[in-house]
Formats: C-alpha cells, sequence, structure tokens
C-alpha cells in the first residue's frame, strides 16, 4: 500500500508556523484517519487502536486516509497536530463546491451492473478523477447473473477495453466465492476505494471483502453519536483476513466526482479515444469544442469517435482551463 509511515515521527508537515506546532511535549501518536463527520475523526494506529480526534485549530484540511500525528489521548479522544505528506488525493464535489473524498488510494474500483440502469458518465467521470489523481482504476461490472437488457452493460465493458482500461465482471451476491477469488489478487496489498452510483452493489462487495465492515460502521455512528444519520464522507477499513491484507475504502453518499480542477489536457490524456484524433488541428491550442479545422469534429463526423464519448467530453472540457496542448 502507498503509504503509512507510521513510526515516523518527523515535523515536515509542521512548516514552522506558530499555529502547527504541538500543543504537548509527550511523543505525538501516529496513526490514520478511518472515518470523518464534520469536525469529527477516527484514527487508528497500526497496532489497531481507534480513538476520536479533533482537528487543532479547527482546520477543515484532513481527509480519510490520511495519516496524521495526534497528541496522545485523554480519555479516548486526541488533537491531530499534523498531516503527513500525501501520497495522492481524490476529489468529489456536490452542487456548489469541490471537496476532498480521501487520500492516499492505490486503487479506485468503480462498480456497476446493468440494474438498477448505471450512468455511464458517472464511471467515466471515476476514471478522470482517478487518471487525474494518478491513481489506477479497476472497473467491476457486477450482478452479471442479471439479464442485460439492450446490451448495455457488455457494450460498455466493450468500450472500456478498447480505450485500455481494466474491466472486471462478478456476481457478488450470487457468487461470492468467485466474485472474492477474482478481487482478492487485484486488492492485496492495496488501498482500494469503492465507488459506484447507488444500488450497484458497492456494500455486498465491501461486506465480502471486509466481513468486519458492518460492526466498525456501528461502532463509529454509536462513538460520534450519529444515530441513522449518514455521512458524505469515506470510510476506511482494514482487512486482515486469513487470505488478504489490504484496505476498502467505502463512500457512502457518494454523489458525483470533482471535475472542475481538471485542465484541458488532463481530459485528453485520460481520454485516449478523442486525443488519437487530435492532432492535426489548425488551431495548435484547438479544444476541439467549436473551433473550424478541428480534426476531432473531422472524426467524430467520419464516426470514428463514440458520439456519446465526445458528449462527454465536451461538457467536461466546456468546463476546463483552456491550456494549450
Ligand atoms: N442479482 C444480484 N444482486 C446483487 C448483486 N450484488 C448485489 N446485489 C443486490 O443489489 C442491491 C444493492 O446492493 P448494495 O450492495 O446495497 O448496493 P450499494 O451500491 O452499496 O448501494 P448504496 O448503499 O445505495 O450505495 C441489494 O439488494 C443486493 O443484494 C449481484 O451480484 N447480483
Ligand atoms: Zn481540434
Amino acid at each position: 500500500m502507498a503509504k503509512p509511515k507510521f513510526s515516523e515521527n518527523r515535523s515536515r508537515n509542521a512548516r514552522g508556523r506558530a499555529d502547527q506546532q504541538p500543543a504537548t511535549t509527550l511523543p505525538l501518536v501516529t496513526g490514520r484517519v478511518t472515518a470523518s463527520h464534520g469536525r469529527h475523526f477516527f484514527v487508528t494506529t497500526p497496532e489497531g487502536d481507534r480513538f476520536e480526534a479533533h482537528r487543532r485549530g479547527k482546520k477543515g484540511d484532513v481527509v480519510v486516509g490520511d495519516i496524521v500525528r495526534c497528541t496522545p489521548p485523554a480519555s479516548g479522544v486526541c488533537a491531530i497536530e499534523a498531516i503527513e505528506p500525501r501520497a495522492n488525493l481524490l476529489y468529489r464535489s456536490d452542487e456548489w463546491r469541490v471537496k476532498t473524498l480521501a487520500a492516499n488510494i492505490d486503487l479506485v474500483c468503480i462498480v456497476f451492473a446493468s440494474r438498477p440502469t448505471f450512468n455511464p458518465w458517472f464511471i467515466w467521470k471515476a476514471l478522470l478523477a482517478s487518471h487525474q489523481a494518478g491513481i489506477p482504476a479497476l472497473v467491476v461490472r457486477n450482478k452479471c447473473d442479471l439479464p442485460d437488457e439492450n446490451d448495455a452493460a457488455r457494450k460498455q465493458i466493450d468500450l472500456l477495453r478498447s480505450i485500455g482500461h481494466d474491466v472486471i465482471e462478478v456476481s457478488a451476491k450470487s457468487e461470492p466465492d468467485v466474485t472474492r477469488s477474482t478481487l482478492l489478487p487485484r486488492l492485496t496489498g492495496k488501498a482500494s476505494l469503492l465507488v459506484g452510483q447507488s444500488g450497484m452493489g458497492k456494500s455486498t462487495i465491501l461486506n465480502l471483502l471486509v466481513p468486519h465492515a458492518q460492526a466498525a460502521t456501528r461502532e463509529f455512528s454509536e462513538a460520534l453519536d450519529l444515530g441513522k444519520q449518514t455521512t458524505t464522507a469515506a470510510r476506511w477499513y482494514d482487512a486482515e483476513a486469513d487470505d488478504w491484507r489490504g484496505a476498502v475504502i467505502d463512500t457512502p453518499g457518494f454523489q458525483e466526482f470533482g471535475l472542475a480542477h481538471l485542465a484541458l489536457n488532463d481530459i485528453l490524456r485520460a481520454m485516449p479515444d478523442i486525443a488519437a484524433h487530435a492532432s492535426g488541428c489548425r488551431f495548435f491550442n484547438c479544444r476541439h469544442l467549436k473551433e473550424p479545422g478541428c480534426t476531432v469534429k473531422a472524426a467524430l463526423e467520419r464516426g470514428e469517435i463514440d458520439p456519446a464519448r465526445y458528449d462527454f467530453y465536451r461538457a467536461v472540457a466546456q468546463g476546463a482551463d483552456t491550456l494549450p496542448l
């Protein structure tokens, strides 16, 4: 997994500012942020101890997956003093703004199924966001036991594979053992973030991989007195089963990936089916939207680009920065 430098107690994140200096002289405890709700966090140490944490100074900068240094817990609660540098950071967004989703992820698993009807844009957005964050992605088609009306799932898999994405097909509920043995070789030793539209089978897959996940969720809700309230933050579950080690990060109530931070170059790099036609445009900084003499538009008109993919490209590119290629 991209790494918990648990034993290190360095101060390179403290940046020498007074408000970031530890308020205690006792040695700091290092751990992983495994859950969050507003300004409350759960930090888990490498020994498996878990305690509630608050960010010193009430900064909104802690995200699930962070390795943090905390004051030794008093009555089960500690203060997060510093965040270790992150290997990567994924974003999500809602209607109003872009927010962080999770840090230090090794693999993004994008789950979809033929029922309920999936939205290809969700998959494509997740692929863009993963690519931009520099994290490999694995597309998981679940519920293969259900009929695939109009072959929508099959066509999607063919498209994704044709542009170089890794896709596996499972039936988490009807074939749990096969699903587990298909997933484990890909997930072992990694921190894998599960994303998917509601009802695609994320929870079923999570419970298959980390059987204690439900109990851990209950414990978290009780400790923070959340009741039935759901949270939009991710949750990190360490798996220490006999047959595998790794972590699975669940994203309940997940809405959208934040793509507002993407530049045109990022989008094209993550869409090779569009980028393949993006050489020879009349303008060197062509955005392949309305410019005359555009080779992407010409390829679209010749039927060499999937119109649905171009529509998606256009929607995302219209919100992107204009950087010359
Ligand atoms: N037929 C079939 N049903 C499945 C499969 N996997 C999950 N389901 C069912 O699909 C429904 C939704 O599964 P969940 O695991 O709750 O889906 P989710 O993605 O976690 O949904 P949210 O909690 O809303 O985000 C449940 O009724 C599952 O039993 C499968 O492989 N085949
Ligand atoms: Zn162009």
